[in-house]
């Protein structure tokens, strides 16, 4: 579903934050992307739909080459699904409203079916009272779980997470992680940046290490979680599951 393929990109002449990233993620399967702060985790996501442009290598999603220029990118970003660290609802209109935009402007749905589409899955994050008030007047947990049923409503073939609880109150963690553990059990292609430990350990199918803007660890989550291979992995580990 996505092919990262020897990818190298820099931000500057002397700072390369990615090096020779390579991995894959296949139908269905969800992989936490890990590592220190700074270590192109955010980077490496944001170019799989394009956010970030990078100088080597490939990205295809579903078939769909996100480096070729002949590429149409909006077509394909409708077709991935983008949950960021800070919600980035529109803070002017209504939570009903934030759902069905896209979804009439990009899908040209109308705005009946957009609406039906919207509260269903306001229903299925719990926040279907919530339709009519405004992002401002939600929890931050709220907030992020309208942006979850947002880029739903988009009928993604995959999801991108960067990392999506990190903004919240500790307490308000889990109800945003419950809706991500559902959506992986039903089937959902996800890639999730992230240093919540207890969701990869139990959604992931593999996890992936990054560290100077290299892939250290690509391993199905036992692996990772057994027998972390690399020195950089093992610590990274020690000190986010003390905390
Ligand atoms: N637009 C940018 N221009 C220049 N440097 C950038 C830009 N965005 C990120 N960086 C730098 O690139 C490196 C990787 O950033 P990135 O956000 O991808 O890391 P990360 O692993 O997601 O970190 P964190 O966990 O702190 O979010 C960092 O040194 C960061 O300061």
């Amino acid at each position: 579903m996505i092919e990262i393929s020897h990818v190298n990109k820099w931000y500057s002449p002397t700072f390369q934050v990615l090096t020779d990233c390579t991995t894959s993620v296949t139908k269905g399967e969800v992989v936490v992307v890990c590592g220190p702060s700074g270590s192109g985790k955010s980077t490496l996501i944001k170019c799989v739909n394009a956010l970030e442009p990078f100088q080597g290598g490939d990205i295809s999603v579903d078939g769909t080459k996100v480096n070729d220029p002949k590429t149409n990118l909006p077509k394909l970003r409708s077709r991935v699904g983008m949950v960021f660290q800070h919600f980035e609802l529109f803070p002017h209109l209504k939570i009903i409203e934030n759902l069905c935009l896209a979804q009439q402007k990009v899908l040209g749905r109308s705005h009946d079916k957009a609406v039906a589409k919207g509260m269903q899955l306001l229903e299925r994050v719990g926040l279907k009272e919530q339709a009519q008030k405004f992002p401002a007047q939600l929890s931050g947990g709220q907030q992020q779980r309208v942006a979850i049923a947002r880029a739903l409503a988009m009928d993604p073939i995959v999801m991108l997470f960067d990392e999506p609880t990190s903004a919240l109150d500790p307490e308000m963690v889990s109800e945003v992680l419950d809706v991500m553990v559902d959506l992986a059990r039903e089937g959902m292609t996800m890639m999730v940046v992230t240093h919540e430990m207890g969701f990869a350990r139990k959604v992931a199918n593999r996890v992936i290490f990054m560290d100077r803007g290299e892939i250290v660890e690509d391993a199905p989550k036992d692996d990772f979680f057994g027998k972390p291979r690399s020195d950089r992995a093992q610590k990274f580990l020690s000190k986010i599951l003390s905390h």
